[in-house]
């Protein structure tokens, strides 16, 4: 028997007025800003429109069940069903009038944006790559009039809208796992508007705010499985559940001249200074899950829940904690209570968040994850496996071991990893640090920690 689609009429509130735009429907967001917002108190003014950043695909399968969906909470005992209700309306990225029309409301507050580390297009200094030929199209549409398909693209063509109908400001919240993500934004957003267009810089600098947030909520893709947990649940057909852990943060810095929800009466925390709070989380957490990305995969293992219950790779975690924890500006109580409730939250055994799914775009990622922990414990004397083994194990994974590589720049890097193993370790730590690749002592621990690795 076939179960009744979600519904509106059915199932949630009516929808709110759209106040926030979004970048990039994929599960995180569903699971964290979005869910965040639909618990607000004042929910009701505040609705979401939604845009996908490439495919279509996700705003197809909400179409039908006016945009609702559900999120599925999954504790070590069991699995909770919300229905949310915050995305008012949810567009392909291609609709690019439905774009410009939000930018051109004066109801327009807010622009978040999960559009992955790949997706902000950056060069090594930081500005937008205008080497990318995506950038270079999305340059050319945005003088020539055309519809750019980049995020970048798409926020400069939003932007220049909202100047020309004399608007007011905006502020843009970057949600994705980068450091000073706020900055990050802010620079590859005012570089690609200097190469449009000059006059637009000096608009967005006086109208336009850029918070910074750490974001962290562990949310693996859907599977059928989830689908029909929703339907046991809710006696609701639902295309496209988010499952989630019941664990979430989010500490977001940053002015809102044109308001926000009350995402602190979410659980939200508005503070001065994010950074200690984005270096804890990106060199424990997301460190640690491309630690085991890499390297448990080799043992044959398909999970983080797997993984950390081998007494092998809960040891190399908990070395590389060790490496790290020396370096962040927090209490030892605070980071220590930290690592405790990381092991609880692999540990849950109804997350099946795979390894080759958080493996991908390692050449974004290792920079920011684990570079950071490698530089200091170098700086402090201290070059040993602890550090290194992250670097050691994504070396392997390029060379053929363990999850399949999916990364943005694969060919480049793979390249990078082939051949003789001293080399290729050489090459990559030069890739992730000029002075790194040219150090003896890193070269010989690396290899000791990949020979470890591989037995
Ligand atoms: N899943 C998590 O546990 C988690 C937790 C914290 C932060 N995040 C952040 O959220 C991001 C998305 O994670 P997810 O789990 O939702 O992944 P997902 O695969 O479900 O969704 C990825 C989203 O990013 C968009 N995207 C990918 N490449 C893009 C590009 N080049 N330009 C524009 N959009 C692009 C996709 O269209 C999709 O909407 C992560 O990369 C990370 O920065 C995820
Ligand atoms: O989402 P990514 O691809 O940036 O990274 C994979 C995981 O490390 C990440 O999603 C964590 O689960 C998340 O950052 C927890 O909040």
């Amino acid at each position: 028997m076939s179960l009744p689609v979600l519904s509106r009429a059915a199932d949630a509130r009516p929808a709110a007025p759209v106040r926030i735009l979004h970048v990039g429907v994929g599960n995180f967001f569903r699971a964290h800003q979005a869910w965040y917002t639909d618990q607000a108190p004042d929910a009701a003014d505040w609705g979401i429109a939604a845009f996908t950043g490439r495919s279509a695909a996700i705003a197809d399968a909400l179409a039908p069940q006016d945009g609702l969906y559900t999120l599925l909470t999954r504790g070590a005992d069991g699995d909770e069903a919300t229905v949310i209700a915050s995305l008012s309306a949810v567009h392909a990225a291609a609709d690019h009038s439905a774009w410009l029309g939000y930018w051109r409301s004066p109801a327009l507050a807010l622009v978040t944006l999960t559009i992955t580390e790949a997706g902000y297009l950056r060069a090594v200094d930081g500005a937008v790559d205008l080497a990318d030929a995506r950038i270079a199209a999305d340059v050319a549409a945005l003088t020539g009039g055309g519809a750019p398909t980049t995020a970048p693209g798409r926020l400069i063509a939003g932007l220049a809208a909202r100047r020309d109908a004399g608007l007011g400001p905006v502020t843009l919240v970057p949600c994705d796992n980068l450091p000073s993500n706020g900055r990050a934004l802010r620079d590859v957003v005012t570089s690609l508007a200097a190469a449009v267009d000059g006059t637009l810089v000096d608009w967005i600098g006086e109208n336009v705010s850029f918070a910074t947030t750490m974001v962290d909520r562990i949310t693996p893709a859907t599977t059928d499985e989830h689908r029909a947990a929703v339907g046991a649940l809710l006696g609701r057909a639902d295309a496209s559940p988010v499952p989630t852990e019941p664990f979430s943060e989010w500490i977001i810095q940053g002015d809102f001249p044109a308001g926000r929800p009350a995402w602190e009466q979410a659980g939200a925390r508005l503070v001065a200074d994010v950074e200690p709070f984005e270096h804890r989380k990106l060199a424990l957490l997301n460190g640690s899950h491309s630690l085991l990305a890499y390297a448990a995969p080799i043992l044959g293992h398909e999970t983080v829940a797997d993984a950390i219950a081998d007494p092998r790779c809960l040891a190399w975690v908990e070395e590389w904690w060790d490496a790290a924890v020396p370096h962040i500006a927090l209490p030892a109580a605070e980071l220590a209570a930290y690592r405790a409730a990381l092991l609880e939250r692999y540990r849950n055994p109804r997350i099946r968040h795979l390894l080759a799914q958080i493996a991908y775009d390692g050449s974004q990622k290792l920079p920011i994850r684990t570079l950071p922990t490698v530089l200091a414990e170098v700086a402090a004397g201290r070059v040993g496996p602890g550090s290194l083994r992250p670097v050691a194990a994504w070396l392997l994974h390029l060379r053929g071991a363990g999850a399949p590589v999916h990364d943005v720049a694969a060919d480049s890097v793979t390249a990078l990893a082939a051949g003789d193993l001293r080399e290729a370790a050489v090459r990559v730590l030069g890739l992730l640090d000029e002075g790194l690749g040219g150090r003896e002592d890193v070269v010989e621990a690396l290899l000791a920690a990949a020979a470890d690795l591989a037995r």
